[in-house]
């Protein structure tokens, strides 16, 4: 397999700045999920473009559930994902035929304009279309940047490298709690100081992705052998890099000559790996981990937390979020990825059994929680889910697939 191979490699600055220049990506990524539900809550923000929910918000008492019911209102947050959604087909595409690096660039550009309109909106179109645009964003970023981090990172890092998208994913998320819980004091505007912010890791990746290098693989499969072997010497730090280069030119061959990589990925022996990578990957989705990251400050004031105390509630699951991610990284190799896969799933159906339990039993009788209740339900909601995310991109069957099959990239250029 392509992963026992050992390569020549040094570790330089260089390489050090390109891995966190492009978790950034990931950083964007999540600063997005947490951020939209805090500015959600914000009276200051409902009251300038969705004064009805605000004022339902004011006063309901019983039909605590709804107050948040408003398509449009929903749409703001939701935008970002179809758009970002729809923009990955666009981005595979681009992340092939114009390389990493370009797409890494567009990506943080419609950020960037992104950010723009969303914290100048006066109209609610505006606030629609600055999500697109951070949408099509993320569509971008998710595409290429983790491509380019397996690329660049050698192949015995490998592992390690893609988690950091991840890690800076569920810090994005945790900076942007910490930011709404910040700027929800800020009147009347710190909902646009919310929004704008995105500029930051919009800028870093930006300004970062003009100085990286484009990955070795990107070079050479699109027949810029040369400078795919130039750019290999810099991202390892050592000269000798020809057994590298002569395995990455025979995976892009192999891929290549792969006319219809739908069909190939099809066949029986790509079944496995593909259904346990999809499965997990939706799983991980459908446990309704996004429903808590985008509404934690909306579903916490629902659930009778005060404006700030919501906030703070999410800062709480985004904190948890970023720690348990940095455990798990350290016990996915010692307690091995399947045993720490299955205790997740016995922590996620005990807690989420128990926060279905309370909310169905508490909201329905009362319309809303006791502190010390909200309080369980704010630790039980703690997403587990990172360790699910991490392990099933860890896992042997799908990582041995990525990597046997065309130096770690070509699975995703597919899907
Ligand atoms: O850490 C949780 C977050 O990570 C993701 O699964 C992305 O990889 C998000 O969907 C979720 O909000």
């Amino acid at each position: 397999m392509a992963n026992e191979i050992m390569f020549k490699s040094k570790f330089t600055i260089y390489v050090g700045a390109c891995w966190i220049l492009a978790a950034f990506g990931g950083l964007m990524f999540g600063y997005d999920i947490g951020i939209s539900g805090g500015v959600t809550a914000m009276d200051d923000f409902l009251i300038k473009f969705f004064p009805k929910v605000h004022e339902r918000k004011l006063h309901a008492k019983e039909n605590n559930y709804c107050k948040y019911d408003d398509q449009l209102l929903q749409l703001f947050t939701s935008s970002l994902y179809l758009a970002a959604l729809v923009a990955s087909f666009f981005a595979s595409k681009a992340c092939t035929k114009l390389g990493r690096k370009l797409t890494i660039l567009m990506a943080s550009a419609f950020f960037l304009a992104g950010a723009g309109f969303s914290a100048g909106a006066e109209h609610k179109w505006m606030l629609i279309l600055g999500r697109i645009l951070f949408g099509i964003g993320v569509g971008f970023g998710n595409e290429a940047v983790p491509v380019f981090l397996s690329e660049i990172a050698p192949v015995q890092h490998r592992g390690a490298v893609n988690i950091l998208f991840q890690l800076f994913v569920t810090i994005g998320i945790f900076i942007a709690n910490l930011v709404n819980y910040n700027t929800s004091r800020m009147h009347p505007n710190g909902w646009r100081m919310s929004l704008g912010l995105a500029a930051v890791p919009g800028l870093v990746l930006f300004f970062g992705s003009m100085i990286l290098t484009e990955t070795p693989a990107s070079l050479i499969e699109r027949g810029k052998d040369a400078q795919g072997k130039a750019a290999l010497k810099k991202i390892r730090g050592v000269d000798d890099v020809d057994n590298e280069y002569e395995e990455i030119k025979r995976a892009c061959e192999i891929a290549k000559q792969v006319k219809q990589p739908f069909k190939k990925l099809m066949k029986r022996p790509s079944r496995p790996p593909l259904i346990i990578g999809i499965a997990l990957q939706v799983f991980q989705q459908l446990t309704g981990i996004n429903a808590i990251m985008f509404y934690a400050p909306v579903l916490f004031q629902t659930m009778g937390f005060k404006n700030n105390a919501s906030l703070l509630s999410a800062v709480i699951t985004g904190s948890v979020n970023v720690a348990s991610t940095f455990v798990s990284i350290i016990a996915v190799d010692k307690i091995g990825r399947r045993k720490l896969l299955l205790q997740a799933c016995v922590q996620m159906i005990i807690a989420q059994t128990a926060i279905g339990g309370i909310l169905v039993h508490y909201l329905k009788t009362t319309g809303s929680l006791n502190h010390a209740l909200a309080t369980v339900v704010v630790i039980l909601g703690v997403p587990i889910d990172s360790i699910v995310e991490r392990v099933w991109k860890q896992h042997p069957v799908w990582k041995g697939f990525m990597d046997d099959d065309d130096h770690g990239s070509k699975i995703q250029e597919i899907a």
